[in-house]
């Protein structure tokens, strides 16, 4: 199969995503290109370096590598300070290049080295996860975990290359498949109806990896995001829309205290199916548009309700206070991502207070109690 390449227009800080089977094998030559005389190193979490490391080491046998214990407890100050430590104690220079090799747990934790690095590295992405390929690895948010919630500490910071070969998703478990999947979906809502369609009509052969399916729905997702990064790559406007489902999500993820129980994508799943409903409670979408949202993500086997997460224990209040945590906030004032139609997101700038906590109240009434 011939690679797709998607690219991402950033003037002198342009790149490509490179997407297929064998990606990998057929960079190397690029890749070689951007470490050029620097010394490079490889960033990876201890699951992914057991299962593919010996593919990068025959790219780049003279990098060192540093791996992290997997799972989002990886994006914290510690591993930064281990990772940046490392990095510093392997002679990375300001000419040198950090690899990223993994899921966006790697990708986000990575990036934010390079960019912190003697004020600045250069950085690949190697995304080994149907999330980071379709979306942690483009676009150039880094970041870590603070305690009072996600991507708090972070920088935007661009790869010289994304290198997502699709035959790596192989040995990917079905839990992280669909939670990559769940990004997918959110293209598809927030901007592009056809493609919704397509995945509604095409979820299951995609989740079952079949290459054609699968190919074409990692290129769209990264077009559609590499348009948006192109246009407002610091989030003042159109980005924010990217960020569908993710301020209830993030609050989610933050309650439920990143050990595992719900997944990036699973969060990103539960808050697009609550801002579906909040707009259609807001009058902005029929009922019958976010029934279908919830129906899409249900039937691709991803949660829908903060009551499918195991163990959660939260209140109203405190996804309130978790959500007025998330970097779209303005002058105090919550910002929300909400949809007018599939296919049509919009940054509502004041939201109604008072239905946003009846509307949480509701949908956490029976968060500890139920099973
Ligand atoms: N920067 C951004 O724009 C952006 C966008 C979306 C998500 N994110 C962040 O990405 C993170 C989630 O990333 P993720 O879903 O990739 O999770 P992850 O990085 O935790 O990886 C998921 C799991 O899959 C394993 N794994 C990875 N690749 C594998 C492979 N090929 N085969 C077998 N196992 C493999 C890992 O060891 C890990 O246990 C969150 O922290 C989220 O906030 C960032
Ligand atoms: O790239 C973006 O912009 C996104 O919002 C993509 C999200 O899927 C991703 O989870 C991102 O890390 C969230 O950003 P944050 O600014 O809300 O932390
Ligand atoms: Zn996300």
């Amino acid at each position: 199969m011939t690679l797709r390449r998607v690219p991402v227009a950033l003037g002198e800080r342009s790149y490509d995503v490179v997407i297929g089977p064998g990606a990998l094998g057929q960079s190397v030559e690029r890749l070689r290109e951007i470490v050029g005389g620097g010394q490079a190193a490889i960033v990876a979490d201890d699951t992914v370096w057991a299962q593919h490391g010996h593919q990068v080491s025959a790219l780049l046998a003279e990098a060192p590598v540093i791996t992290v214990p997997p799972g989002e407890g990886s994006k914290s100050f510690a591993s930064f300070e281990r990772v940046a430590e490392a990095l510093l104690a392997a002679n990375v220079g300001r000419d040198g290049t950090v690899i990223a090799f993994g899921g966006g747990v790697v990708g986000d934790l990575a990036g934010f080295a390079a960019a912190t690095l003697r004020r600045g590295c250069r950085f690949v992405q190697i995304p080994t996860t149907l999330l980071a390929m379709v979306d942690s690895s483009v676009g150039g948010k880094t970041a870590i975990n603070a305690r009072a919630g996600k991507n708090l500490v972070g920088a935007f910071y661009q790869p010289a290359l994304v290198v997502a070969d699709t035959s790596l998703l192989h040995s990917l478990p079905n839990r992280e498949l669909r939670a990559g999947y769940a990004e997918i979906l959110k293209y598809g809502f927030l901007g592009n109806r056809a493609f919704a369609d397509y995945l509604e009509t095409n979820g299951k052969v995609i989740l079952d990896q079949s290459p054609d399916e699968l190919a074409y729905a990692i290129e769209v997702s990264v077009q559609e995001k590499a348009r948006i990064v192109a246009a407002d790559e610091r989030e003042k406007g159109e980005r924010a829309l990217l960020n569908l489902g993710h301020t209830f999500g993030h609050a989610l993820e933050a309650a439920a205290g990143y050990d595992g129980r719900l997944l990036h994508g699973e969060g990103v799943a539960v808050g697009m199916t609550l801002a579906a409903r909040f707009s259609a409670d807001c009058g902005m979408i029929t009922e019958a548009e976010a029934k279908r949202v919830e129906r899409m993500i249900a039937d691709s086997g991803l949660p829908t309700r903060p009551q499918d997460i195991p163990g959660l224990i939260t209140s109203a209040a405190e996804q309130r206070a978790f959500m007025q945590q998330d970097k779209k906030v303005e002058a105090g004032q919550l910002r929300l991502v909400l949809l007018e139609a599939i296919g049509a997101a919009r940054l509502v700038r004041s939201v109604d207070e008072t239905a946003l906590m009846a509307f949480l109240t509701t949908a956490f009434s029976t968060v500890s109690s139920a099973s």
